[in-house]
């Protein structure tokens, strides 16, 4: 990579007043999976401070194309083609570079194409939702793909996930590795939904929404969402230049 200099501090621990808790009882599969003991924080050990190392030679070539690399050649996905955007950054506003990102989401129609899916909308053939990308040296992405529809689920009797695209991000650490979901700018789903009502703040909440960004957009093919992705940082490395014996 670049020659700046390798930080190796510790990460700051997660704040949990801004991330949801993990009981969340109107976000019903929260109930069995939440932790039935208090939680014990532990410092970060050496192997979760210093990898996971990923090299651009992983990607593959449609991997940040979701409207093309589930189609067969000449086709492509149905839908609203987007591009999304943005910069993963840390708490001190330093981008992260050479994070992996991983991304799944439904098709246009709201239905992924998963095994276990129940959902009545009709698979696209074309779309597979899913992709992945490493962040440059100054911590931007970019991938396409189209906009995916809401749909409902079983937890209250009509709930229905706002459109959303799901994130894995593997900053400079495991400890770093953050699991979230991206919603979109003027989506009336977003405030109803059970999921997005764990976050404890709407300022937290509204970090989740892309913006409609028209100034990166192509013109006759696609539009533009820009949606920021913050990692924890390190606490900074403690020099001390001691003279031994003064
Ligand atoms: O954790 C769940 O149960 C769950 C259900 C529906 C979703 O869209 C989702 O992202 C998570």
């Amino acid at each position: 990579m670049s020659n700046k200099k390798l930080e190796t501090g510790a990460f700051f621990q997660r704040d949990r007043q801004w991330h949801p808790p993990a009981y969340t009882p109107d976000y019903k599969t929260s109930v069995v999976r939440s932790p039935q003991r208090a939680l014990l924080s532990f410092d970060n050990t050496l192997s979760e401070i210093t990898g996971p190392v990923f090299g651009h030679s992983i990607l593959g070539e449609l991997d940040n194309d979701l409207i093309h690399n589930f189609a067969k050649p000449g086709q492509s996905a149905i839908g609203q083609r987007i591009i999304v955007h943005g910069r993963v950054i840390d708490e001190r506003g330093k981008g992260v570079a050479g994070a992996l990102l991983e991304f799944w989401q439904a098709n246009a129609g709201g239905r992924y194409r998963h095994k276990r899916e129940g959902y009545i909308a009709a698979l696209d053939p074309n779309f597979g939702g899913c992709g992945r990308t490493i962040t440059d040296e100054e911590g931007y992405y970019r991938f396409r793909t189209v906009k995916p529809g809401a749909y409902p689920w079983p937890n209250g009797v009509n709930d229905w996930r706002p459109a959303h695209i799901h994130f894995s991000v593997f900053g400079h650490g495991f400890v770093q590795r953050l699991i979230t979901q991206m919603y979109f700018e003027g989506d009336p789903m977003i405030w109803n939904c059970p999921i997005v009502r764990s976050i404890p703040g709407k300022a937290a909440i509204e970090q989740l929404v892309a913006a409609l960004d028209m100034n990166n957009t192509i013109p006759m093919d696609a539009r533009a969402y820009k949606f920021d992705i913050v990692l924890r940082g390190r606490r900074s490395t403690l020099f001390e230049n001691r003279v031994e014996g003064n």
